[in-house]
């Protein structure tokens, strides 16, 4: 059975606290850049008629909406959190939009996914892995419910590498966004996020860890001068 670390805990926490502002903050913070970011993730996801996709920290269920709008009414979807409150917020999301016959969501940890061996076409996780404490074991369990050649998708903030946009960024990222966090929601959780994003690994880093775990085929694309990269790999 498992049990979530004690820093897993107070990230749960913490996303359940900021859950009511956090589409709000998302739209406001990123400049409504965060919608194209997803629509161009889940361009890379694959699947055969009548197929199922998951989405892993799934949160108010952004991207399992983006998918739902971009495939065939066969395909369904699967949205999992390990946060309660996102995931009720999520919910009510898909019940008002046109989707909701096709869009389930349920609370579960990234590092024990509720699913059978090879049961989903592909999985997506968008500003999610970052999050997972043990992020090997969370992408295992992404790797174990895919199908033989099914695809994984991972969207997630990195560092800009040309030297001016990357100060600027890290003066917006840094400085300024925390402040507007604490405005609307948690000044904490507004930090944190900067600080989880400098300490994720680069983008070759990445892939290696992807790879450590079975995936194949590994490519990444770089968003926005490289502030978020999409990662694709397939089993
Ligand atoms: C920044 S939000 C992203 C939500 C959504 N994917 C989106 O694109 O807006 C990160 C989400 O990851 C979830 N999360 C973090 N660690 C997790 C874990 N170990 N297992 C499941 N969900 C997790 C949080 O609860 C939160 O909803």
């Amino acid at each position: 059975m498992f049990k979530l670390t004690e820093k897993g805990e107070k990230i749960q926490e913490m996303f359940d606290t900021i859950a009511p502002r956090y589409d709000f903050l998302n739209r406001l913070l990123s400049f409504g850049i965060d919608r194209k970011w997803r629509r161009f993730a889940v361009k890379q996801i694959r699947y055969a008629e009548g197929g199922r996709i998951l989405d892993v920290a799934t949160g108010t269920g952004d991207v399992a909406l983006e998918i739902a709008a971009q495939t065939p009414a066969s395909i369904s979807i699967v949205g999992v959190d390990f946060s309660k409150e996102m995931v009720e917020l999520g919910k009510e999301k898909v019940n008002c939009s046109p989707f909701a016959a096709r869009i389930s969501m349920q609370v579960a940890p990234c590092e024990a996914i509720p699913f059978a061996d090879g049961s989903f076409d592909s999985v997506t996780i968008a500003f999610g892995i970052r999050n997972v404490v043990d992020r090997a074991q969370g992408l295992k369990e992404m790797h174990r419910i895919l199908k033989a050649d099914g695809r994984a998708v991972i969207l997630e903030f990195s560092t800009p590498r040309l030297t001016l946009f990357k100060a600027l960024y890290h003066f917006y990222f840094l400085k300024v966004l925390p402040v507007i966090g604490g405005l609307f929601s948690q000044f904490s959780a507004y930090k944190y996020l900067p600080d989880s994003v400098m300490e994720f690994p680069s983008q070759e880093e990445f892939k290696a860890i992807m790879a450590g775990v079975g995936f194949k085929n590994l490519k990444h694309f770089d968003l926005t001068g490289g502030i978020a990269t999409v990662y694709v790999g397939e089993k």
